[in-house]
């Protein structure tokens, strides 16, 4: 169940039914909030979502996330208490308490090795937001993305994960969706080098066709459509909604 449209300034908290369910407070087109769907989704685990308007934010929002961010994931039972935040730790606590389809490998060096890879993603993430709001940094996007490219090659694998997608692949795919985002913004409609990025452009074109992701998947379009609001200071929040 989803609350639909984004909660904002003003609204009442929701009321949802205490039904054993976790709920997790998202935004349709957070690529971090993207990362706990993706992992509640490829657990089969049931949940409500509640959409928030982040540019009006509602003044309840505090109480399930201290930081005003999203995602958080509140657990059943839990009431008003401040819930799981940040991306990270939410689907690692996931991965741990859902022992379905498993994401991170047990052995407890792969198991840091993946998550230092997904850390390192962060050099990524931080030049995209470098390009979405100062129109620059797009030379250490592709830098970032070359570890990548290189990891796949000495991993020898089309996942991360393996045969089939992992902890690695669900973190990082919310931003590999996005790339033609890039395009638009820096209003070039080129913007992903195959050659340069065989086995990433490979890992994208397998994850596209993979189940998980096709459940909470936007378009290019419906991306480059949320920016140009975005841009424009008219966000449609609820454009997917
Ligand atoms: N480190 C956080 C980042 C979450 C984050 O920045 N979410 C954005 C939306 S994509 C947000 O809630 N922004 C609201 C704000 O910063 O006021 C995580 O991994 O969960």
């Amino acid at each position: 169940m989803s609350s639909g449209k984004h909660l904002g300034k003003g609204s009442s908290k929701p009321v949802l039914p205490d039904d054993g369910k976790l709920r997790l407070f998202s935004m349709r087109f957070c690529p971090y909030a993207e990362r706990a769907h993706l992992v509640l989704n490829a657990k089969k685990v049931p949940y409500h979502t509640v959409y928030i308007n982040l540019t009006e934010k509602p003044e309840w929002l505090v109480e399930v996330s201290p930081l005003l961010k999203v995602p958080a994931l509140q657990l059943p039972g839990e009431k008003g208490e401040p819930s799981l935040i940040e991306s990270l730790i939410i689907a690692e606590y996931l991965d741990e308490k859902y022992p379905q389809n498993p994401l991170l490998p047990k052995d407890p060096l792969k198991r840091a090795e993946d998550k230092i890879l997904v850390e390192r993603f962060s050099a990524v993430t931080n030049a995209f937001m470098k390009i979405l709001f100062h129109s620059t940094g797009l030379d250490d996007y592709w830098l970032a993305l070359e570890i990548f490219e290189k990891e796949l090659v000495k991993r020898g694998t089309p996942f991360f994960g393996g045969d089939r997608p992992g902890f690695v692949d669900y973190m990082i795919w919310p931003w590999l969706e996005r790339l033609a985002v890039i395009g638009f913004i820096l209003e070039d409609s080129y913007n992903f080098d195959a050659k340069r990025f065989p086995r990433i452009a490979n890992l994208i074109d397998l994850l596209k066709a993979d189940d998980v992701v096709k459940s909470f998947y936007a378009t290019p379009e419906q991306h480059i459509e949320f920016w140009r609001g975005r841009k424009s200071g008219n966000t449609n929040y609820d454009l997917l909604a």
